[in-house]
């Protein structure tokens, strides 16, 4: 006979916090947030931890390096899509773990043989003005020259003038070799009153550029995540099919962390998968897996070997899976269950398996509800999709900014394997769609959002008296609440001002 849960399923919005006693030492600012990512010893520090306890969906509209730098340097992992060719992703990862605070990778690049008119079209693509010169294009070629905005006057050059009359060239370019610092840099660039300074390696090839303007952004971010080598900590998803090829490719790039990318992680596929990896790489290589939503999930995954579980069927905003497969459950109760199973298993061995919260945060409080269930830390996709740093186009639609944000399921994200390189077997291959493809309202920098979510996620963990996230689990008074307290928790029972209107 089938088996029924005796309680529905619950969402985040269904529970609210009660206060606890705030001493006076409980203020936002003696908040801490880290959280392990990776399974530990009682007594033993995990592996992997993070400084807030936030990721960045497994997505195309999510993350890329960008992403992923925007991330890290602010605290916490993004996991970069895996759903593009091994190429390409590695090419992402390794430009995350190239990144250095100050330096960057040139992103408008052309050839010398090119002219006045790709300069001017590259600069309306890019909205950049420095364009790099390279023997082939690429943002690491041979360095030939610069492009500015003050080396043409657009309407006295022909649009077929080519860029060789023009630039300045590595001849009268004041540039640095490699190696150099960013104080180093600085000082040159003020010496030398430069608005960029080109980095190049002994055999002449364009390496990064350092821009006057960024001077001092690393000094914005106390929390930026990076490994022994002070590189950023960047993660990558992959999926339990092409794991012999991408997994090798993906470590030897650098990648820190994995996550096996799927909806329904209770799967002989993702066992074979985690067995794969830590009979390949031993314990050095780290993988998350998933999404499961009860004990059972929990407990096949972690004794396959993985380092840390992924909760969730269903609930994200692009979600459709719970309409076309009737597969899910409530993200609040599945967290719920997940986190008793991990505290049980934590008993009995001694091994603290963290876990993830992913998919429906909708409020930043939903955050903290995650947290004080039992969730080490969230992923987040919808919140993550509407900033500057997302790979989604930014458009103007009836008059207001959006991004574009479409589900790893909806055909626009699955199309990558019938252009690209991509080797799913057409056979096996699901043809109906699982997420939608939308639009969401355009939200600005990564960091101002962010960090205004972290000090509502501190105030909130105040009020319930605790300064760090093991104590918010441990201490947390969660109540459900009937539909008409939530009523109650909205402005009600008065006229609001056009400004306060949100619908
Ligand atoms: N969290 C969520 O609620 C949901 C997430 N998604 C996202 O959509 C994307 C696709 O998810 P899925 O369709 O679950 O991908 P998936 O690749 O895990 O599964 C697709 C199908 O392939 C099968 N499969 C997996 N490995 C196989 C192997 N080695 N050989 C033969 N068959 C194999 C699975 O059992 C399943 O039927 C992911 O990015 C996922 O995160 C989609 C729906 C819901
Ligand atoms: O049913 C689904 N169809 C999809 O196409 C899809 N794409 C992503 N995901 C999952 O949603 C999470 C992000 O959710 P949010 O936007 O709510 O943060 C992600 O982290 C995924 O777990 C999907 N689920
Ligand atoms: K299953």
């Amino acid at each position: 006979m089938a088996y029924y849960y005796d309680q529905p399923s619950r969402t985040f919005s269904e529970f609210l916090l009660v206060p606890n006693l705030t001493t006076k030492e409980c203020i936002p600012g003696n908040v801490d947030l880290r959280t392990p990512v990776t399974k530990f010893r009682r007594g033993e520090t995990p592996a992997l931890t993070m400084n807030l306890p936030v990721t960045s969906a497994v997505m195309q509209a999510v993350s890329d390096h960008n992403m992923a730098i925007a991330l890290a340097k602010s605290g916490g992992i993004s996991f970069i899509y895996g759903s593009q060719s091994v190429e390409q992703q590695v090419e992402m990862v390794r430009r995350v773990k190239k990144f250095k605070a100050g330096f960057v990778l040139s992103d408008s690049n052309l050839r010398p043989e090119d002219t006045l008119k790709d300069v001017l079209a590259l600069k309306a693509r890019s909205g950049h003005s420095t364009i790099a010169i390279t023997d082939n294009g690429e943002p690491t070629g041979k360095l030939m020259g610069i492009v500015t905005s003050r080396d043409y006057r657009e309407n006295r050059l022909p649009q077929e003038c080519p860029i060789t009359e023009f630039m300045t060239p590595l001849s009268a370019l004041i540039y640095a070799q490699e190696g150099i610092t960013l104080t180093e840099a600085n000082d040159m660039i003020w010496d030398h009153k430069l608005n960029c300074l080109p980095i190049v390696n002994s055999s002449g090839h364009l390496v990064h550029l350092v821009f006057r303007k960024d001077y001092d952004s690393h000094q914005e971010y106390p929390l930026e995540l990076h490994d022994s080598n002070k590189q950023l900590i960047v993660g990558a998803g992959i999926n339990s099919r092409d794991y012999k090829e991408r997994v090798p490719a993906l470590v030897e790039a650098g990648a820190d962390v994995l996550c096996i990318d799927s909806s329904d992680g209770y799967s002989e596929w993702q066992a074979e998968t985690i067995h794969y990896i830590k009979e390949t790489f031993g314990e050095t290589v780290k993988v998350g897996a998933g999404n499961v939503v009860d004990k059972e999930g929990f407990l096949y995954l972690v004794e396959a070997g993985a380092d840390f579980i992924k909760v969730g069927i269903g609930g994200g905003s692009i979600c459709i899976t719970r309409e076309q497969k009737g597969i899910g459950r409530g993200q609040a109760s599945s967290v719920i269950e997940v986190a008793a199973a991990r505290q049980e298993y934590y008993e009995q061995t001694g091994i603290y398996v963290p876990i993830c919260s992913d998919g429906g945060i909708v409020h930043d409080y939903h955050i903290v509800l995650a947290l004080a269930m039992g969730a080490d830390f969230v992923m987040l996709g919808r919140y993550f999709a509407r900033f500057d740093e997302s790979p989604g186009r930014k458009l103007l639609v009836g008059g207001n900014f959006v991004k574009e944000y479409w589900g790893e399921g909806s055909s626009r994200a699955r199309n990558w394997q019938r252009y690209d390189f991509g080797n799913a077997d057409k056979e096996s291959k699901l043809e109906f769609e699982e997420g939608v493809d939308s639009f969401i309202p355009y939200a600005g920098r990564l960091k101002d959002n962010l960090d205004l979510s972290i000090s509502k996620i501190k105030s909130t963990m105040c009020n319930c008296g605790a300064l760090t996230i093991p104590q918010l689990q441990e201490h947390a008074k969660i109540t459900l609440v009937s539909s008409t307290t939530i009523y109650e928790g909205g402005a009600h029972d008065v006229m609001l001002k056009e400004k306060d209107r949100t619908s």
